[in-house]
């Protein structure tokens, strides 16, 4: 991935084989394996006027580096109360949040979060330029390695051309690619998206859903992406989480088996695509109506409740 990367610790040797000589390169498939982000027994109560609120009961998954992992939840599942957690600017009540091997405990050096309202992210009075290159100025990147940074990172979201406008000269799918670039800029280990589309208008979104996939093939970044849209979630990721109604657990953790090549018009209109959003639906729908895992393993339905 980026060069910003740490060198992953070495793997101890299988009994009975060959000690190594030297260490090795780790393959990009034990770079696959590796967990970069672990979420642990996560629960959040907020106080309030009225009595606590048991936002988020008990969450626990893990992100491998380098994966595409979506995030979806009924409204009000707590998926931006877990977000804030994850990057460190909620402490969670109990539990705690893991990022390559040392406890979150404030925003991490090495993630880039994006949100959805790009208009408040962006700032009116710095040029799309200016906006991609203040969180490298801010972490002290030289200044030639910051120009080579912005300039890949605008040419990635398509924006080379635009760098000198400004925010407000810019349309709104445009300056969400304004924050993405910003972020990828950043050469963040980890990339999370709280419903970065929610937005902008379904053409744009659809664009913006393939550079998203783009980047992450292009730069190995683990990404972990928010959105209320089974559609969405379906199409980009390769692993979709579902979150319960809140208090919140996680519902299912759904492998997507698409082919990698994805297609807005062919890969929607495959049966595969259509039967894992069936499923997810489904499940949204089971998680709205109450009805927790531990019901459903035991064959519990909606009609039953
Ligand atoms: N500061 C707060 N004080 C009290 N309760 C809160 C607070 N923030 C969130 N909540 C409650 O926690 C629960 C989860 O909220 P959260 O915003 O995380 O959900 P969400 O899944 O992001 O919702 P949506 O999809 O509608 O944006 C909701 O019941 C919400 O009312």
């Amino acid at each position: 991935m980026s060069e910003t990367t740490p060198s992953p610790t070495g793997q101890p040797a299988a009994p009975g084989a060959a000690a190594p000589s030297a260490p090795t390169a780790p393959t990009a498939r034990e770079e696959r394996q590796e967990v970069l982000l672990s979420v642990r027994g996560v629960r959040k109560i907020y106080p309030s006027a009225a009595g606590p609120v048991e936002a988020v009961r008990d969450l626990t998954f893990d992100v491998r580096r380098g994966e595409l992992a979506c995030i979806v939840g009924p409204s009000g599942a707590g998926k931006t109360t877990l977000l804030k957690i994850i990057a460190g600017l909620l402490e969670p009540t109990s539990g705690q949040v893991i990022l390559e091997g040392e406890p979150v405990s404030g925003p991490p050096r090495t993630m880039a979060v994006v949100f959805q309202e790009y208009g408040r992210s962006l700032f009116p009075w710095l040029t799309v330029r200016g906006n991609v290159e203040l969180p490298l100025k801010n972490a002290r990147v030289p200044a030639a390695e910051r120009a080579r940074r912005i300039d890949e990172a605008l040419e990635a979201v398509g924006l080379a051309h635009a760098h000198r406008r400004y925010p407000w000269q810019l349309s709104g799918g445009m300056q969400q690619r304004v924050a993405i670039a910003r972020a990828v800029a950043y050469e963040p280990h980890i990339l999370l998206m709280d419903e970065p589309f929610a937005a902008v208008d379904a053409q744009t979104r659809a664009d913006l859903e393939d550079l998203v996939r783009d980047i992450w093939h292009r730069l190995g970044v683990t990404v972990l992406f928010v959105t209320h849209d089974i559609d969405e979630s379906v199409y980009l990721g390769e692993r979709v989480i579902i979150l319960s109604s809140s208090p919140t657990v996680v519902q299912e953790d759904v492998h997507i088996d698409l082919p990698d090549e994805r297609s807005q018009l062919e890969t929607r209109s495959t049966k595969q695509f259509a039967d894992l959003r069936h499923h997810i639906y489904e499940q949204i729908q089971l998680a709205k109506a109450g009805i927790v895992p531990a019901q459903i393993a035991a064959g519990v339905t909606q009609k039953e409740v």
